[in-house]
């Protein structure tokens, strides 16, 4: 073995039982977890906004039933009680005359039935409640109905609100205190939460972002304080932490350091009181979310609590837990010397930290090239991500043909559009990107969610044969026939406006993106000895693209055009359509396009590629070959 596979062996995160999920998986829902594990179709939680309100319903029923629990078994204490108080009063006056009250046969006789069958009644019946039991036959029937998320959804998640980092430049303080590109949502998040989002991030193998969210982490539970109370007044354009609180908490943290050398047993990683610690002390916030104690540190009146931190053995696990998460993380982005004074505060805490030994590897190689192909660190390396990144924002580079764009009414003299003019907004001249505006209604697009809402499933790339799910494409989605009214009407318009023939077009394709949901930059056209191509019933390549956005969205999710310094936002009901292909039918490398994460709300999207075979005399092939204008890309 190598000493590299011995490093790697050794610094392997022991599987660890964290955050709220695992813990009301693991204390409080055991049966469940015996279910999810059976659960073989996976929901895809994180990659649309439509399966999370489903979680909700399942969690207010989960409420329910262990409220039911909980009633009928409190009923069943109060029994219990009685019974005990009522032999007590008994007992009490035989042990003031034993004899004189044995000497009695009814008494005799009473304590041998109270032997015999109260308390075998008793005894068989703790354990055993009628609550139990439904809540059992409940999460069976709920197991059996709803697919819940695993950990590798946590993860997702995690992920995506990684992807809004990189690509909207949020600050992890900013997120933790609940703050999205400026707006308070209120959602701030707790020290436990801030560590599992940095420790799934690490899993995630995105160590960069990872390393961030932990540091936070660590300044939280070394300041003992609200996340906004504790970042610099720059970061969030908050009030400044007054220095005398910093050099309290820091002289709090060293004693705590030196109190845990002298116990440093209470990082033993294979404690077995860990479990004990799961099921006893648990606590629920002002709001009833299950906490354990290191939360308490960003409650708001904690003030005069910074002491207590010190005794606080939750607290003491989960900095342990984050300093080495934070040692991993610099090991795997090859920053040694951060590894170590991580490392040095780990043994500080307990010299015999199963952790020592990476010491001996300290100067072995480092790992150089451990990112993963779909890691943000490969994605921000990309020519385009740059510009992507930018319109994504709303931000454009200022050109003078921006300025000659144009907003029209149009009715091609067609009866459709004689009463009702196609309002057409123009995002780019040449090559054409334009948008008409309010084409669906409300009810077309209830109609279409319903429709599709059943058969939604993740997003795959790579064409029609090669199904690939990849962080590229966070979303979920399906496929509509045209033959509902809805449908139909689509069809009809589509074909009005552009003067395509449809039967060369795909079905209607409906899509959702979920937390931090996108679509990175890519080209819609098939390309050349794209072997996914072949086969397809439609003749000839994608020519052109009419995307439908069936919702508003109430921060990001634009399309944009990192190429042609264009974007989108998402405007519910209105199409933007553009040409993937020149005149002369050849691939026009310049509609590269994306769709941005999701920042807040749901993006749903509708698309209908039209392929280039029929549409001979709608659309002539130019005389002139234009494909000289993407040559040069
Ligand atoms: O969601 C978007 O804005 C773009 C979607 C897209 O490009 C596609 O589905 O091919
Ligand atoms: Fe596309």
């Amino acid at each position: 073995m190598t000493s590299h596979t011995q490093l790697r062996i050794i610094t392997k995160p022991k599987p660890k039982v964290k955050g709220k999920i695992d813990r009301i998986l693991h204390c409080y829902l055991p049966l469940l977890l015996i279910a999810l594990w059976t659960v073989t179709c996976q929901a895809e939680y994180f990659s649309s906004t439509d399966s999370i309100p489903v979680l909700a319903i399942a969690e207010e029923d989960l409420i329910q039933w262990f409220r039911n629990l909980l009633d009928s078994q409190a009923q069943d204490f109060a029994v219990y009680r009685d019974f005990i108080e009522r032999v007590k009063e008994k007992h009490a006056v035989a042990l003031e005359d034993p004899e004189e009250y044995l000497g009695n046969p009814m008494n005799a006789y009473k304590l041998i039935k109270r032997i015999v069958v109260d308390w075998t009644i008793i005894t068989e019946n703790v354990g055993y409640n009628k609550g139990l039991k439904a809540l059992k036959e409940n999460l069976t029937s709920l197991t059996s109905e709803t697919s819940f998320p695993d950990i590798s959804e946590l993860r997702g998640a995690a992920k995506g609100l990684g992807r809004l980092q990189i690509m909207y430049n949020l600050s992890t303080t900013d997120l933790a205190d609940g703050v999205i590109n400026g707006v308070n949502y209120g959602s701030e998040l707790s020290i436990a939460e801030c560590f599992e989002i940095g420790s799934n991030l690490f899993e995630a193998k995105e160590y960069i972002l990872a390393q961030e969210w932990l540091q936070l982490v660590l300044k939280l539970l070394k300041s003992g304080e609200k996340a906004s109370s504790k970042t610099t007044g720059e970061d969030i354009g908050g009030e400044e932490y007054p220095e005398d609180k910093l050099m309290q908490a820091e002289n709090e943290m060293n004693e705590m350091f030196s109190n845990l050398q002298s116990n440093p047993d209470d990082f033993d990683d294979n404690n077995e009181n860990d479990i004990d610690d799961h099921l006893v002390f648990f606590e629920l916030d002002e709001e009833g979310n299950l906490i354990d104690e290191s939360d308490n540190e960003r409650s708001n009146n904690n003030e005069e609590k910074p002491t207590a931190f010190a005794q606080d053995s939750k607290a003491n696990k989960t900095l342990i837990e984050t300093l080495e998460y934070l040692t991993l993380a610099n090991y795997e982005l090859g920053q040694q010397d951060d590894m170590q004074v991580y490392l040095n505060q780990i043994l500080e805490i307990n010299p015999e930290h199963v952790f020592k030994d990476l010491l001996a590897y300290k100067h072995t190689e480092v790992p150089q090239n451990h990112t993963d192909s779909e890691s943000f660190s490969v994605l921000q390396k990309q020519e385009w991500f740059a510009n992507y990144s930018r319109l994504c924002q709303g931000k454009q580079v200022e050109q003078k043909e921006l300025h000659q764009l144009k907003c029209t009414l149009e009715t091609r003299n067609h009866p459709l559009f004689i009463l009702a003019p196609l309002r057409k907004e123009e995002l780019l001249a040449d090559p054409e990107i334009v948008v008409y505006h309010g084409l669906l209604s409300d009810k077309h697009l209830d109609d279409i969610l319903e429709q599709s809402e059943a058969h939604m499933v993740r997003s795959c790339v790579g064409g029609a044969s090669i199904h690939l799910v990849r962080d590229e494409r966070v979303s979920q989605q399906t496929w509509l026939s045209y033959n509902s009214s809805t449908t139909k009407y689509i069809y009809r318009m589509v074909s009005a406006i552009t003067g395509f023939d449809l039967t060369n077009a795909e079905r209607l394709q409906v899509a959702n993106y979920g937390i931090g949901g996108q679509y990175d930059p890519h080209r819609d056209y098939f390309a050349v000895g794209d072997r996914s191509a072949i086969g397809l019933p439609w003749i000839g390549n994608r020519m052109a693209t009419h995307l439908f956005f069936a919702s508003d969205v109430e921060q990001g999710g634009y399309t944009v055009f990192p190429l042609l310094n264009v974007y989108a936002k998402p405007v519910k009901g209105s199409m933007i359509m553009w040409h993937n292909l020149h005149k002369s039918l050849d691939r026009d490398k310049r509609m590269l396009h994306a769709g941005c994460p999701v920042v807040k709300g749901t993006k749903r999207i509708c698309n209908i590629w039209v392929h280039s075979g029929y549409q001979e005399f709608s659309h002539p092939c130019g005389l002139v070959n234009d494909n000289y204008k993407s040559a040069h890309i």
